[in-house]
């Protein structure tokens, strides 16, 4: 090139604009990665090198169900702090319950509770018209949740559960019925996850709506019962692409349609029920009567700031699962834990047989302080806990010190319920079905071997402001199913070792996606 030829300023720039974009495409991951490693906060919790370097593996195990075990798999090597992904740690230590639960003192300093709030990431409002907004279990602000709880909670009170046992009682007794007619009908074994299912369901369709979705009078499910683990499937796919926000939209197209479909099916079902309800009165109070109550006093009456419709459209979107999925796996998990052990189901069925003489006297008052079937329910709770891990919540701006290790602000913390609840430095025997870990002579007999047990560890209802506000409703149908059941049928486990349900190898979609158990039902010869 001669010295007069004009310097060619575009073809200089093209290469340099296109090696700075691919260095930053390149260089951004791995900087990113080696950060992560090395000089991010938590860079000292121990866990594995690609949990800590990136989001991806701990997505996968979300998306393919098995991050329940996976992580306990990762506790039994890391101990009970273990870095999950680059910003969470997963806790299995007794002490988290208080730690991150409890309410904080109040801190002069920072003029706040330190609080853990619920992870924005699994808790905020997405775009399906029920989720739009935010319900008691989604709400992150705390005044905004004790607002909503303060509304619904007059439906949960021990009160509340007094008026609505007669219709409660109505159902158990209906699938008393329906598993009699099954039983008699054929030799074959009997699925009683499907019985467990239909009776949650039918009580709280009756309970929430006004309306049963008659899964048990008809023998079968009601379509969008069958389908309604679907649309938990769905929220795990859409947070999990919460976590790259600037693929955000373009991860929302990978979504399979089957599940979109399945999470669109279920906002126009729980519309339509909403809808119908509010145009009738029941005389019996349910859950919609103190929201009814609200939007009629609301406006005269300061204390009660009643819900928008799209509020009461959240709640029941996250109510009809959180009322019915969660008591229906306890009590497959608890039915499937007594068959196979028939000594244990034989002196629960002794109890519960010599205390009443007549199933009509079986009511939640007499089962309440019933000492065996109180052991049975918790050592099920145990065991099969439908919740098993409890979704992130963030440590307080300010970082806070958590089962001894401290953590900083905005870090998030995923509880696992399920890996404490097996662990055999907390519990004696841990994998085993022994109700009489929970016989109060375990607590005082110092040689006991279930002495030590760590029952605080034990937390199938959480505890502090976010506690399950159904645990009244969950115990008297927990009570009332399993007593009537015991009393009226003798079960044995299926003679197929193929059909026996092994808890261990379900998956988790936040709620266990519970599988058969197939059992032999024999009704009771009654003199
Ligand atoms: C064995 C059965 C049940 C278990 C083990 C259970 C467990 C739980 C747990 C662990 C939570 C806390 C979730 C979180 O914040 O991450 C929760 C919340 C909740 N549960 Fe339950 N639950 C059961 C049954 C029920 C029933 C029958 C209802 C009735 C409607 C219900 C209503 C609720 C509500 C409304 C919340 C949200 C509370 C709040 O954030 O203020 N649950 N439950």
């Amino acid at each position: 090139m001669d010295a007069t030829s004009p310097p060619d300023v575009g073809v200089q720039k093209r290469p340099s604009i296109a090696i700075i974009l691919l260095f930053i495409i390149i260089a951004y991951p791995v900087l990113k990665v080696l950060y992560n490693v090395y000089f991010h906060p938590l860079s000292k919790i121990r866990g594995p090198l690609l949990h800590s370097a990136s989001r991806i593996p701990y997505v996968l195990s979300l998306l393919k169900g098995w991050s329940v075990q996976d992580f306990q798999k990762l506790h039994q090597r890391y101990g009970p702090i273990v870095r999950v992904a680059p910003n969470e740690v997963s806790i299995a230590q007794p002490e988290v319950w208080n730690d991150v639960f409890q309410l904080r003192q109040y801190n002069e300093a920072v003029r706040h509770h330190h609080e853990f709030l619920k992870d924005p990431v699994w808790w905020q409002p997405h775009a399906s018209a029920t989720g739009r907004v935010a319900n008691i279990l989604t709400a992150i602000d705390p005044e905004h949740h004790a607002r909503l709880r303060k509304v619904i909670a007059p439906a949960f009170t021990s009160r509340a559960l007094k008026a609505q046992e007669s219709f409660a009682q109505r159902y158990v007794n209906l699938l008393v019925e329906r598993v009699r007619e099954a039983a008699i009908a054929s030799e074959d074994e009997i699925d009683m996850k499907d019985w467990f299912i239909f009776t949650t369901f039918d009580i709280f369709g009756d309970l929430g709506f006004g309306e049963s979705f008659n899964c048990l009078q008809d023998s079968r499910y009601h379509p969008w019962v069958a389908r309604i683990f679907g649309s938990v499937k769905a929220v795990v796919w859409v947070v999990s692409t919460r976590y790259w926000p600037a693929l955000h939209s373009l991860l929302l197209m990978c979504i399979p349609p089957s599940i979109q479909e399945m999470a669109n099916e279920h906002r126009r079902q729980i519309e339509d029920k909403v809808r119908r309800r509010m145009n009738y009165e029941v005389e019996r109070p349910d859950v919609f009567s103190p929201l009814m109550t609200a939007r009629r006093d609301g406006k005269s009456n300061n204390k009660l700031v009643a819900m928008t419709m799209d509020e009461i459209d959240a709640l029941f979107s996250s109510l009809v699962n959180a009322a019915s999925e969660t008591t229906a796996t306890t009590l497959t998990g608890t039915l499937n834990c007594l068959v196979q052990n028939p000594s244990i189901r034989n002196i629960l069925a002794t109890e519960i047989r010599g205390t009443f003489d007549d199933q009509s006297e079986i009511n939640i008052d007499a089962l309440r302080d019933l000492p065996y079937l109180n052991q049975v329910l918790k050592e099920g709770l145990r065991l099969c806990t439908p919740v098993p891990w409890v979704l992130p919540r963030q440590t307080p701006p300010e970082g806070a010190i958590v089962c001894g290790t401290f953590l900083p602000g905005g870090t998030s913390i995923s509880t696992q319920a399920y890996t404490m609840n097996r662990n055999p430095e907390y519990w004696h025997d841990a994998e085993s079905f022994l109700p009489e870990r929970w016989a109060p002579e375990a607590l005082t007999d110092k040689d006991s071997p279930f002495y030590k047990d760590r029952r605080d560890g034990f937390q199938p209802f959480l505890v502090g402001s976010r506690a399950c506000l159904g645990q009244h409703l969950a115990w008297a149908e927990l009570w009332l199913i399993t007593a009537k059941l015991i009393w009226n049928f003798d079960f044995e486990q299926s003679k197929d070792p193929e059909r026996r349900l092994k808890w261990e190898t379900q998956k988790t979609f936040m709620l266990v996606e519970t599988q058969p158990v197939w059992v032999k039902v024999r009704p009771r010869a009654l003199a």
